[in-house]
């Protein structure tokens, strides 16, 4: 779908549309095939404008049409055929020029772009590489090392950014169609062949060589076993190294490699995954398209530990006004001065004034009467939540929202606390909350569509990617980390080393083993909810088995190493050792090998060989079985709200799209049967036991992930 007409008597204007974003479907690409021809062949016609309907040039190939049959004309030879074309072709870029977008008006011999406009290479995020000849004619336009920047990164650049660089030709304020066919009319007499960048040497930087081994270093360490950054240096060496048609064709097999990987698959599941949340649902039947959001202009947070610092920053970079309430002047002080730093470093940053003046601070609760929202963010403590719920109850208009940030504690208690439980959330953020992308909105029972909209909302304006989740003990995310945690324990027992655990799961492609992890975050946070639960409680003499506890095998070794003031990185000990307390690099603690011998022998365990298959099976399955039960038990409305709360939340490797979508790539049979195995070996280990949904699922036939709603409905309807 493309329109043609004829502006100004002289210029053949080709309008793409299909919206919502003008990508290049296959109908798209036949438009402009044809209208190229007619413009060519029309005498009257001197140059051509391509543009966008409704303000947007084109987002790109047509994701959708990535997982079938591709048909209508290849977008390859179309953009070649623009550049040889023989009148002038001049891209008018309104809102956003992105990937294959991108490639089509490289293929231009001259791109106007609107001041506000948005230019890019995405496609490594979607596990591609500019396939369109992007890799060979944006090296030959803008040089090397900036093309190399914009193609590992895939970063969108602002049109002046893009000015800068060379990839646009001017800037305009104006109506860039209107200039864009003025600027064709005056250049529509000049010689093309200049314009045409596949003719264009590829200018480099003399060293080269240097250049390319140390972007490919970084981009290795930093890919996390991802392949397409790195194919996308290949593609950009053969445009440095080789003449443009050799380079076209390294880039095509290069292409060809990634388009059938599992890890572009992955990556455009989870494209989708990340807009699906956004189209929440609540077992009642409420939606997002059918509840309205309050606005909210002020907003307070109490607490200013961690969690609230965060929190504060980001609604105040936001632009919110805060109401900031700590209750112990020392911590306020500490807190005030901490908040400005992070807002000072943020500003500098993105180059803007920091919105210190947006947070008033205070000592008492009473200050918060007038805000339209408050974030609880006190110390993971049940009764002092609920303590802060009643007060909050009775200082606040009866309108606000009082949401809490606990990672895992029940909403529904905290709501009964309240005059309006309909007005109770959760909203889970994670550490640091200005930084991490996740927000996790608990609805519990009482919580209204009205508060999960608002809280979703608010969610959003703050830059997060909000998913709305069921009330339960550490809702989905915390909920799945407990038997990914008490599998890595009880490999440790049986012969691991915290080592070699670790490396496994960040060959995997998590950004920190679960060891490292939790020395990063402090084993004396668990170990106080595992002590408030009554698990905790080593002393034999209470009657317990020290194995075994509340009926299923317990691992007590995380609470031996609190028990000695080893919580991690901040005391300079954990599950390794550090420099001094605070320092970040994990060193292999002989210590702690001879401290797991001696537990070992203790409890007459014998060590034997794991390898990586039993590490990952055993700490990825028993966490993916948990997801499935958050499915069955309807926590989470469908699996894109797992895979999107563990990649953003939990570091998961986001080119394998999440545990849910890695369980599918494995084949639910597979982890089934694995399950079953190691259920079997450890029967003391209830999480082992596949669910009930799993067995569903596989007995249904393993159907695509994106039918596994049906199932989830019909084993829900069951219950
Ligand atoms: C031989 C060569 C073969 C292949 C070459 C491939 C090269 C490519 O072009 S790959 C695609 C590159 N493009 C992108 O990566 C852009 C992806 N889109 C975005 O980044 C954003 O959507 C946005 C365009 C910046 C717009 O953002 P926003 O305004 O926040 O809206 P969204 O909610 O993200 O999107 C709205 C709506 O549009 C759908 N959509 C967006 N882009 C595409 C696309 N390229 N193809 C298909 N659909 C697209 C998106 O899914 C949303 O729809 P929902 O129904 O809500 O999912």
């Amino acid at each position: 779908m493309a329109q043609y007409t004829r502006v100004s008597g002289s210029v053949g204007l080709i309008t793409l549309q299909s919206p919502p974003v003008n990508a290049l479907s296959a109908a798209v690409r036949q438009g402009i095939v044809d209208l190229m021809q007619r413009a060519l062949s029309e005498p009257e016609v001197k140059s051509v404008v391509i543009c966008g309907q409704n303000g947007i040039f084109c987002g790109g190939a047509d994701i959708k049409e990535f997982g079938g049959q591709m048909s209508g004309p290849p977008l390859i030879p179309m953009i070649h055929a623009i550049e040889a074309a023989s009148k002038p072709v001049v891209a008018a870029i309104e809102g956003i020029a992105l990937g294959g977008g991108l490639e089509l008006a490289l293929g231009c011999h001259y791109r106007i772009a609107h001041s506000k406009a948005r230019v890019g290479l995405p496609e490594v995020t979607l596990g591609l590489l500019p396939g369109a000849g992007g890799s060979q004619r944006l090296p030959r336009l803008i040089g090397v090392p900036a093309a190399l920047d914009l193609i590992t990164t895939g970063r969108h650049v602002t049109a002046a950014e893009a000015l800068k660089f060379g990839l646009v030709d001017q800037i305009t304020d104006h109506n860039t169609v209107n200039v864009a066919v003025k600027f064709a009319q005056r250049v529509a007499d000049q010689p093309l062949d200049a314009r045409r960048i596949s003719t264009h040497p590829c200018l480099c930087p003399s060293d080269v060589a240097v250049l390319f081994e140390e972007v490919m270093q970084r981009v290795r360490r930093t890919a996390r076993g991802a392949i397409a950054p790195i194919a996308c240096v290949q593609a950009v060496r053969a445009a440095a190294t080789l003449p443009y048609n050799q380079g076209m064709e390294r880039e095509r097999e290069l292409m060809a490699t990634l388009f059938t990987s599992g890890q572009a698959r992955a990556l455009q599941y989870f494209f989708f995954a990340q807009r699906a949340v956004g189209r929440w649902s609540m077992p009642s039947g409420a939606r997002w398209d059918t509840s309205k959001p309050r606005p909210v202009h002020k907003a307070a947070v109490i607490g200013l530990g961690t969690m609230g610092r965060g929190i504060t920053v980001a609604l105040a970079q936001a632009g919110f006004s805060v109401v900031a309430v700590e209750t112990q002047e020392k911590q306020l002080m500490e807190a005030k001065q901490a908040i400005s730093g992070m807002l000072e470093r943020g500003a500098k940053r993105r180059g803007v004034a920091p919105a210190l003046d947006k947070i008033n601070y205070g000592r008492n609760i009473q200050s918060v009467a007038d805000v339209d929202l408050v974030i609880e963010a006190v110390f993971e403590d049940m009764a002092l939540k609920k303590k802060v719920f009643q007060q909050l109850s009775a200082v606040c208009k009866p309108s606000t929202f009082l949401c809490s940030n606990t990672s895992g504690l029940d909403i529904d208690q905290l709501a009964c606390q309240t005059r309006n439980p309909e007005l109770v959330v959760g909203m889970h953020f994670f550490a640091p909350a200005h930084v991490m992308k996740l927000l996790e909105v608990v609805y519990g029972p009482k919580s209204s569509p009205l508060a999960v909209a608002t809280a979703m909302q608010l969610g959003k304006k703050i830059g997060k990617v909000s998913v709305a989740v069921g009330n339960c003990r550490g809702f989905v995310g915390n909920r799945m980390l407990k038997p990914y945690l008490e599998q890595a324990l009880f490999l440790l027992e049986e012969g691991a080393t915290p080592e070699f655990v670790d490396q496994v799961l960040e060959e995997f492609g998590f950004a920190m083993g679960v060891f490292r992890m939790s020395d990063l975050s402090g084993l004396d946070v668990g170990w106080k909810v595992r002590l408030a639960d009554g698990l905790a409680m080593p002393d034999p003499t209470m009657g317990q088995p020290t194995r075994l506890r509340q009926g299923r095998r317990y691992s007590p070794l995380g609470d031996l190493l609190c028990e000695q003031g080893r919580f991690g990185q901040k005391t300079g000990r954990g599950w390794y050792q550090y420099d001094k307390p605070g320092s970040q690099v994990a060193k292999p603690d002989p210590w702690l090998h001879s401290f797991l011998d001696e537990y070992r022998a203790r409890h007459a365990l014998v060590a034997h060989r794991i390898d990586h298959q039993e590490v990952l099976e055993r700490c990825l399955y028993s966490m993916i079985n948990e997801g499935f039960r958050i499915l069955e038990d309807g926590i989470a409305a469908g699996p894109e709200d797992i895979d999107v709360i563990y990649v953003f939340g939990y570091s998961w490797p986001r080119h394998r799209g999440g545990p849910m979508f890695y369980a599918a790539t494995v084949g639910l049979n597979k982890v089934l049967e694995r399950l079953e195995h190691y259920y079997q070996a450890h029967p003391d280990v209830p999480s082992l036991q596949p669910c009930h949904l799993l067995r569903k699922l596989v007995a249904s036939g393993s159907p695509p992930i994106q039918k596994w709603r049906e199932v989830i409905k019909k084993v829900r309807s069951q219950l």
